[in-house]
């Protein structure tokens, strides 16, 4: 079994490092982190700072990598992955308890929370977090670097933008396209086509301001 380095020692680092040992993925967790001076956290090693992943990688201090960088700071959580992709592997978590069609397709550096469905010929790209029970039917696409709360519902052929926030419990129709740098609010219904990038709200959802997030 290998070690996971975690970028990012907070909440969500945390529920990771948790998924990772207890769902047996990995033998041992390491964190980075550029806003920390602990040393350890939750039990696990801080070995540092970001600058500090790749020098680290070199003297074989872990496997693989996984950025633990929640949906207040998606760009950076883009700009980390795009930082270190093809210099480290990244690696992935999907919880055993969700169910993977054999037909879906997963990309790196993607985590799948507890009680989660991807059906037939979803397409979730590279660093995407998926949040405990969310459904995505069949031929849905999620494109890299998209933060799933909880219990989003996604229905068929459904393709969603990179870098996009989907709120808790947040439902989106079949044959919608989200476009990118769009947050959607939580409990909001998405019945047609977003073509402008922004924070939308309601059911049917409706555009409220720009996206700070992103
Ligand atoms: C494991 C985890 O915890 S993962 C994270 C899960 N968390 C979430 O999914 C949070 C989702 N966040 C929300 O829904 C937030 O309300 C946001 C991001 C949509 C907006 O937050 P804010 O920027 O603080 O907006 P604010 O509260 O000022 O609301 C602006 C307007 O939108 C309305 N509004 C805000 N959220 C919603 C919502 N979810 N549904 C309907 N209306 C909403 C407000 O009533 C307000 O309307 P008004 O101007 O007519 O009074």
């Amino acid at each position: 079994m290998k070690i996971l380095a975690i970028i990012g020692s907070g909440e969500l680092g945390q529920q990771i490092a948790n998924f990772a040992i207890n769902d047996n993925h990995y033998k041992e967790i390491v964190f980075f982190d550029d806003f920390t001076e602990e040393k350890v956290v939750n039990g696990y090693p801080v070995l540092g700072k970001s600058n500090q992943v790749k020098s680290e990688y070199e003297k074989d201090s872990f496997d693989e990598l996984i950025i633990a960088i929640g949906y207040k700071h998606i760009a950076a959580r883009k700009s980390f992955f795009e930082r270190f992709k093809g210099i480290i592997p990244f690696g992935s978590v999907v919880h055993s308890t969700s169910h993977v069609d054999s037909t879906a397709r997963l990309g790196e550096g993607i985590v799948v929370y507890p009680m989660c469905i991807i059906d037939a010929n979803v397409d979730v790209k590279d660093n995407v977090l998926l949040n405990i029970g969310t459904s995505i039917a069949h031929d849905t696409v999620i494109q890299q670097h998209c933060f799933l709360s909880p219990r989003v519902a996604i229905a068929g052929f459904v393709k969603v933008g990179e870098c996009t926030i989907l709120g808790i419990n947040c439902t989106i129709i079949d044959n919608v396209e989200i476009i990118k740098n769009t947050q959607i609010g939580a409990g909001a219904v998405v019945i047609k086509d977003i073509v402008e990038s922004g924070l939308y709200v309601g059911n049917p959802v409706r555009y409220i301001r720009a996206n700070d997030s992103i």
